[in-house]
């Protein structure tokens, strides 16, 4: 069964609670939470303070997406705040196998991304010590961008070396994902779709009926 991993990027943030109370109700399991720092990406977006204050009243599996420069430095500080997965970027480390397992020794499940121009060749090798590999459908750094069309070959390339092997690596999308284009990357394979400005900011509807749009084409 697809899920659903809404991106806290596009939220409330002036009423915060109010949105992930909504996420709650429509049973959400899954929040995506992009971390950038400035300098990986031209963006700063927030950090520890945030994640720990919805921690509190939240049972979401956090999925923190971090778009910060070695992040090796930081992932004792993402468990405490509460991380589930920590999703490293592969330009992002320049020791990624330490990087890879101090995230495990402290009992978090990794996800491995990487930016759309990176040759998906370098990931390969990786998919059987990682727990989620998220492939990026947009240049990472802001919501509200289109959807790159190249990334459902690069969604169909893991799916099938994951199934062949036979490996428990999860496969995740981000970046542009529509009600539009759902049944696209759910075809190629996908096992994790993020969703940030279709789902918080849609012009038509609210977050837990488009939620439920997004059920029903999953269930289709
Ligand atoms: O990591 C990122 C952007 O860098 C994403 O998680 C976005 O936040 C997704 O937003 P939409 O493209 O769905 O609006
Ligand atoms: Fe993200």
């Amino acid at each position: 069964m697809v899920e659903i991993a809404p991106s806290l990027l596009s939220a409330n943030f002036s009423n915060l609670q109010k949105d992930l109370d909504e996420l709650k109700k429509s049973n959400i399991k899954y929040l995506h939470i992009d971390v950038m720092d400035g300098k990986f990406v031209p963006n700063i977006s927030f950090g520890f303070p945030i994640i720990k204050a919805i921690r509190k009243d939240n049972d979401f599996v956090f999925d923190t997406h971090l778009m910060i420069e070695e992040p090796i430095r930081y992932i004792e500080n993402f468990k405490k705040c509460g991380s589930d997965i920590v999703t490293i970027h592969y330009e992002a480390c320049s020791n990624l196998d330490e990087t890879i397992e101090k995230i495990k020794s402290f009992g978090m499940k990794v996800g491995l991304t990487f930016k759309p121009k990176t040759d998906i060749n370098k990931i390969i090798p990786y998919l059987e010590k990682i727990d989620l590999c998220l492939i990026m459908s947009v240049e990472p750094g802001f919501g509200g961008q289109s959807f790159m069309e190249d990334s459902l070959e690069k969604i169909k390339k893991i799916r099938a070396l994951i199934d062949e092997k036979n490996l428990s690596c999860l496969i995740e999308v981000d970046g542009g994902i529509k009600d539009f284009n759902l049944k696209k990357v759910i075809d190629a394979g996908v096992d994790l779709v993020v969703s940030g400005s279709d789902i918080f900011s849609n012009n038509e509807n609210s977050i837990s009926r488009q939620v439920e749009k997004y059920k029903k084409i999953i269930n289709e």
